[in-house]
């Protein structure tokens, strides 16, 4: 069995030395807006225009700009977390209107400075969102988007029709900002749109910080796959919550932005639905992970019907087409496409890229089709020295390795589905540092048995223990917590985003700080974010997915998907993992590889392995203990030797009178994959 072989170290202010293999490879979020040549040449433009274009076009886009605030907010609901918001409008109108009211001087208003007028909008925006988040806590898609709509609609009939507060047809006039002192016109189109530039500015620098922070990563895995979020820690109400304020946040200062833009309130009418909708079609052709993209459209779908409105292009047209190229466009929007067309002119095609790296394995996965069709395995790994230092950075970044003699129990477990008995009070007992297979026919029950441990399935009877607590009634996140992670039988990765940014969803755990921490930029959190990058760069050298880094993980091949998602699950730090059938769909030869790389990490990491597996021979090979599931029942356990000899084994799982443990691996494979037998 293997020893625990990892020094324990707090993470927070620790000093982590990156190993030579990581130089260069640390995201810099603070710095990334200005690190491309194109931003700063964007950065330039972006101030640079305005003294040579006419008054209307500069307030044309200063108006797209606070629109694209609100998207940007979008953005984040929509795109990250995956949950239709259709009533933008509302919010954005109610902060609009409450907010130019705080900071109107009397009758009509309270007269205080604007920067409380901007804290009351936002925290308007914020409140509403989360009354939406917390009312509709058991919806997610299709239900959450007629929720919005709802809200939007109460908004329209209550807040809209207190014409003392809107102003009604004729609106009410707002003063001008005064910034610093200095009194930001309405009328003087520069002097406004710098100032909206700079908010935009402070806008883009929060949610840069935001989407590297375990907040914004967690945000991201959440919207893609609830269950992957949950097995590696994150808490899925916060992290909601989280998604849904910050879309508010960023509506409210919207509206309050545009309040002072206007320099009196526009009519209720120009907010409704429509415009929620209308404003969602932004963000959605803008693309979930492109804030330029998100902020170019804004701008653009002013800035066209200003220029068309002859060819009677407008606001409304616009936002079908959007809606409609968006969808056409994909998840990454316009925004994506962009970004990839940019990274193709500067790096070349992505075949050629990752063709061009060389692979820190000292040989790959070398597979040799023989003639038979049966293939061969070469021994792989990586280089002594690029697992040492893997290994080295690693050894800081796992906590300290638990010492009980029994890492997981499950205590006779029964579970059903209506008349289906998928477990009947199976018990199994997983030793600390062992690598235990679990093993069973095709619906034996076995990620029933995964479910019921990680979590995910209440059992109708049983007991579940880590390291000796009493689990059953905890959350899949807090059992995360206690050092417990799994992998799933369909792989859940976030394919529109890079292999680093996917195992970097698996930090959160090991992290730990408020968003306002990461937002202000304290150095305790970014140390651990930079702890984290080379964490995942060795875990990457380790999986051999280091070629594909920042390669998005739905171009890679399965095999690479796999390891991304086994890598996610490690960055977690987990004591115990959980693998349920990690060669689900990998052709034979892959299977075998990641058979044995699982194997080798599990060793060298010092973990306790508990992996549900279809090849019986690779894991009679494999484990140090094996237990057999047959109808939700344990049928038998012990060393791989043990089981294999087990009468009632052969007869029931492995075959009457056929011995097919015996048969070497291949041939069964073989054998599988021509239809002659099965497990
Ligand atoms: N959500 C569910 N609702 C109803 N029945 C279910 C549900 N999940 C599993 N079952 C049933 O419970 C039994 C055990 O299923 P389970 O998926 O745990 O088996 P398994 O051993 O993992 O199978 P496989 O190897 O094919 O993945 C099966 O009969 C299955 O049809």
């Amino acid at each position: 069995m293997a020893q625990p072989v990892l020094a324990p170290q707090r993470l927070d202010g620790a000093d982590v030395t990156a190993p030579g293999a990581t130089a260069g490879r640390r995201a810099r979020p603070l710095l990334s807006l200005l690190r491309q040549p194109l931003n700063l040449v964007g950065a330039a433009v972006a101030i640079g225009w305005i003294f040579f274009a006419p008054d209307y076009r500069v307030f044309t886009v200063t108006t797209g700009l606070v629109i694209g605030v609100l998207a940007l907010g979008l953005m984040v609901m929509v795109g990250w977390g995956r949950e239709i918001n259709l009533a933008a409008a509302g919010v954005y109108a109610t902060s609009l209107y409450l907010g130019s009211w705080v900071y109107r001087p009397g009758p009509n208003g309270w007269g205080h400075p604007l920067v409380i007028a901007i804290v009351v909008s936002v925290a308007i925006g914020i409140v509403m969102m989360l009354a939406v988040a917390l009312f509709s806590v058991r919806l997610s898609g299709v239900y959450v988007m007629v929720f919005t709509l709802g809200v939007q609609i109460l908004v329209e009939r209550i807040v809209f029709t207190q014409y003392r507060l809107t102003g009604g047809d004729q609106g009410l006039t707002t003063p001008s900002p005064h910034i610093f002192g200095y009194e930001v016109s309405s009328h003087d189109d520069r002097a406004f749109y710098l100032f909206i530039l700079s908010v935009v500015a402070l806008v883009l620098a929060f949610l840069q910080r935001l989407r590297h922070s375990p907040h914004g990563r967690a945000i991201l895995l959440m919207g893609a796959d609830q269950q992957a979020a949950v097995a590696v820690g994150v808490r899925p109400l916060r992290t909601r919550a989280l998604a849904f304020a910050v879309c508010g946040a960023l509506g409210g200062l919207a509206g309050i932005l545009a309040a002072t833009l206007y320099g009196s309130t526009p009519g209720t009418v120009n907010y409704t639905a429509t415009t929620s909708l209308l404003w969602l079609s932004i963000a959605i052709l803008g693309g979930f992970d492109s804030m330029v993209g998100v902020l170019a459209v804004a701008v653009a779908f002013q800035y066209i019907p200003f220029q068309l409105e002859k060819l009677h292009v407008n606001y409304q047209l616009l936002a079908g087409i959007s809606l409609l190229a968006g969808v056409l466009c994909g998840s990454r929007g316009l925004g994506g496409r962009m970004q990839d067309a940019y990274r193709r002119l500067r790096f070349g095609p992505a075949a050629q890229r990752r063709a061009e790296r060389p692979s820190s394995f000292t040989a790959a996965a070398e597979v040799l089709a023989r003639a038979d069709g049966l293939t061969e395995l070469r021994e792989i790994g990586p280089s002594d020295e690029v697992r040492r230092q893997s290994l080295e950075t690693l050894e800081r970044w796992f906590p300290r390795r638990r010492t009980e003699p029994i890492a997981l129990a499950a205590e006779d477990v029964s579970v059903a589905f209506g008349g289906v008995r998928a477990l009947r009070g199976a018990s199994i007992e997983v030793p600390t540092g062992s690598f235990t297979g679990l093993i069973g026919p095709n619906g034996a029950g076995k990620t029933t048995l995964f479910d019921v441990v990680s979590g995910l399935t209440r059992p109708d009877a049983g007991v579940v223990r880590i390291f000796g607590d009493d689990v059953t009634h905890r959350q899949p996140w807090e059992r995360a917590g206690l050092g417990m992670t799994r992998t799933f039988q369909t792989t859940r990765i976030v394919k529109e985003l890079s292999v680093a940014d996917n195992l970097l969803a698996g930090a959160g755990l090991r992290i730990s700080g408020s968003l306002p921490q990461f937002v202000v930029g304290m150095p305790a959190q970014w140390r651990q974010i930079r702890a984290a990058e080379e964490a995942a760069w060795a875990i990457a050298c380790l999986l051999d997915i280091d070629r594909y880094w920042d390669e998005r993980v739905g171009e890679l091949e399965f095999s690479a998907r796999r390891r991304t998602e086994l890598g996610r699950a490690l960055l977690s730090g987990p004591q115990i993992l959980l693998l349920d059938e990690p060669t689900s769909g990998l052709d034979p030869a892959s299977s075998g590889a990641l058979i044995g790389l699982v194997r080798r990490l599990q060793a060298d990491l010092g973990l306790t392995v508990l992996l549900v597996e279809h090849y019986v021979k690779a894991v009679l090979e494999s484990c140090d203990l094996v237990y057999v599931l047959t109808e939700g029942q344990i049928l038998a356990h012990g060393d791989p030797d043990h089981v294999a000899a087990d009468p009632d084994v052969q007869e029931r799982y492995l075959g009457a009178g056929h011995d097919a443990a015996a048969i070497p691996w291949r041939e069964r494979v073989a054998a599988e994959r021509t239809g002659v037998t099965g497990d």
